[in-house]
């Protein structure tokens, strides 16, 4: 009020008032900058401990974050040579530590503590709001608790004839390429995005107009963007980046994202109003399976170690007992959010929202690049794809069946080769975790500071020499029993492990297998790179920058 009432000010007024403010201002910043330092004493004292490459006042080492997305890979997986196990780099006053040995990433994974995402993961907000993959403390284990079931090996038993037709489908697609050299990865995003809809989202694909392509190109630039605000500083904040060209594309690239599973959830609902459960997709007469498979099937239900993509041993919840489950649980995945919303406690509509764009996004852009690095992988290693097609001959003989739950059980040396793609090419490289309290390391005498940004590199771990001899050659023996069950635990996390493991582990299993052996069933595989060309990007999910390019050529026979 005084301001209306008062004299207006004078020039020289406002002069002297204005540089009284900056007289204020300058010491009280400094005094806020020395107890900023003080408080942070035993922070800098942990951190200096830790090697890590020097860097500039101020800015730290955010230069070695600066460029094209494949040249900070490469330089930074460089640099990761010159020093031990633990390193450090300072991104302005913002600490992160790298740890590469399995023993410090148990610490971290296997904790119910250090469970909080670092604030990085805040990029994904606009898009997943609070699901699964960045929510913590209270919502994220309710939420985990009633997700986990719906990816239960007896749930994904029951998606078998959709992978099934959904891979014909692919195969079909790729007949047009047949002699061309192309980018697989466009095929395997289509194919993941469409499975998922037809499985854990139970709608068919054919009631979507919008395709399976489009909602994948559009996560994939979704997921550049937020790389580049990972690495690029003056787009983080909100403020400055809404205005830019970037924040333009990234509203239009999540109302088609959003619009896909707005579509998704309406239809779902609407089939539950009329009582319908379960998918709605068509499988084709010729592919579904028989009963007495189904019962097969249903018997064979303990599966442990390798076949469901981690070390033997390890167990999460997703390894529950199928007698710990009941049978109301045993629903896919937006069968039972719908129910459960029924009564608006457990998990409400814009939560559903959330949780099924984090599972399309976490259930289809992974396996994209996990099939797409395994096509790669058979391309520039004929022989060993020889002997891939030698045991789906074994299994199958001249047969064009379908695969069956019992049949992927035997796909043990196609196994080996998912397992050593996803050591070499951990589809998810990094693991971030923001850290709450000191944390005493097992490889060493440091101690990370509470405040610190904890990267696990599964990249690196994937690659130590000390573990892997001879580490950046594949080598689908890597995972031979007796290899496997002579190695540390953690020294194999493509897909995290501990209370944060991914929940889609045993169905990505379950897909890719199906996916991959009816593809190798139907063509053979070339290619004319090798390892040494492929330019990796990290950003978010591992690619290939230059695309995955794979000739593919009709396969006669399985024989070999
Ligand atoms: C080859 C395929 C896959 C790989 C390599 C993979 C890897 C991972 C990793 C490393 C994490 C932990 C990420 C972190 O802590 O930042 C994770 C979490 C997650 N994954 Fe996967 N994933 C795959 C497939 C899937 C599929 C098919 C689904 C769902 C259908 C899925 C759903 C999730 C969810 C919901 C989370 C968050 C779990 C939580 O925080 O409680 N993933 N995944």
């Amino acid at each position: 009020m005084s301001t209306l009432t008062s004299e207006p000010q004078t020039g020289a007024a406002l002069a002297t008032s204005s540089s009284s403010f900056y007289y204020l201002l300058i010491p009280a910043l400094a005094l806020w900058y020395v107890y900023w330092n003080v408080s942070r004493k035993r922070f800098y004292q942990l951190a200096e401990k830790i090697p890590g490459p020097k860097g500039y006042p101020l800015i730290g080492n955010a230069l070695e974050l600066v460029g094209k997305a494949p040249a900070i890979f490469k330089s930074v997986y460089k640099k990761s040579f010159e020093y031990g196990d633990v390193i450090k780099l300072w991104v302005g006053p913002k600490l992160l530590v790298f740890l590469m040995d399995p023993s410090d990433a148990e610490i971290i994974l296997n904790s119910h503590v250090h469970i909080d995402k670092s604030p990085e993961y805040r990029f994904f907000k606009p898009w997943l709001g609070n699901g699964l993959l960045i929510s913590t403390g209270e919502k994220w284990r309710a939420h985990r608790k009633l997700i986990a079931p719906t990816f239960h090996l007896n749930v994904l038993k029951s998606f078998i004839d959709l992978f099934n037709a959904n891979s014909r489908d692919t195969v079909q697609k790729l007949k047009k390429e047949l002699g061309k050299e192309f980018d697989c990865h466009d095929y395997m995003s289509e194919a993941t995005v469409e499975i998922l809809l037809e499985t854990a989202m139970g709608v068919s694909k054919k009631t979507q107009d919008q395709s399976g392509f489009d909602y994948a190109m559009a996560v994939m630039k979704m997921c550049d963007i937020i790389h580049l605000r990972h690495t690029k500083f003056w787009l983080r904040p909100d403020m400055i980046f809404n205005f830019t060209k970037y924040g333009n594309v990234q509203e239009k690239l999540i109302n088609t994202i959003h619009s896909l599973t707005r579509k998704v959830i309406k239809r779902k609902k609407a089939d539950f109003m009329q009582g319908i459960r379960g998918s709605t997709a068509e499988v084709p007469e010729e592919l579904k399976s028989k009963n007495q498979e189904k019962q097969d099937a249903k018997n064979k239900t303990v599966v442990e170690g390798l076949s469901y993509g981690q070390s033997a041993g390890l167990k999460d919840d997703l390894d529950v007992d199928d007698n710990d489950i009941g049978e109301k649980k045993r629903m896919a995945f937006l069968d039972l959010m719908i129910e459960a919303s029924q009564n608006g406690v457990v998990i409400n509509d814009e939560e559903i929202k959330e949780q099924v764009d984090t599972i399309m996004f976490e259930g289809h852009d992974t396996t994209a690049a996990g099939s797409s690095f395994f096509l790669s992988m058979m391309g520039i290693h004929p022989h060993i794809q020889q002997k891939v097609v030698q045991e789906l001959h074994e299994i199958f003989g001249d047969s064009d069946r379908p695969a069956t739950f019992a049949d992927t059980l035997e796909m043990k040396y196609l196994e080996r080769c998912l397992m050593e793609t996803l050591r070499m090419y951990p589809p998810v490289p990094i693991i971030a975790r923001q850290i709450n309290q000191d944390i005493k390391l097992a490889s060493s005498n440091l101690t990370v500071p509470a405040g610190a940004t904890v990267v696990i590199g599964t990249f690196k771990i994937h690659r130590q020499e000390k573990i892997y001899p001879n580490p950046e050659k594949f080598d689908p023996d890597n995972f031979l029993p007796e290899k496997s069950a002579n190695r540390h635990y953690y020294a194999f996390i493509p897909f995290s492990a501990g209370p944060r493991s991914c929940v889609g582990r045993k169905y990505a299993m379950l897909k890719l297998k199906i996916l991959l052996s009816t593809i190798l069933r139907n063509y053979v595989v070339k290619s004319d790179l090798k390892e040494k060309d492929f330019q990796l990007q990290g950003d978010i999910i591992l690619k290939r920058a230059e695309g995955f390019k794979i000739k593919l050529e009709p396969r006669k026979t399985l024989k070999a």
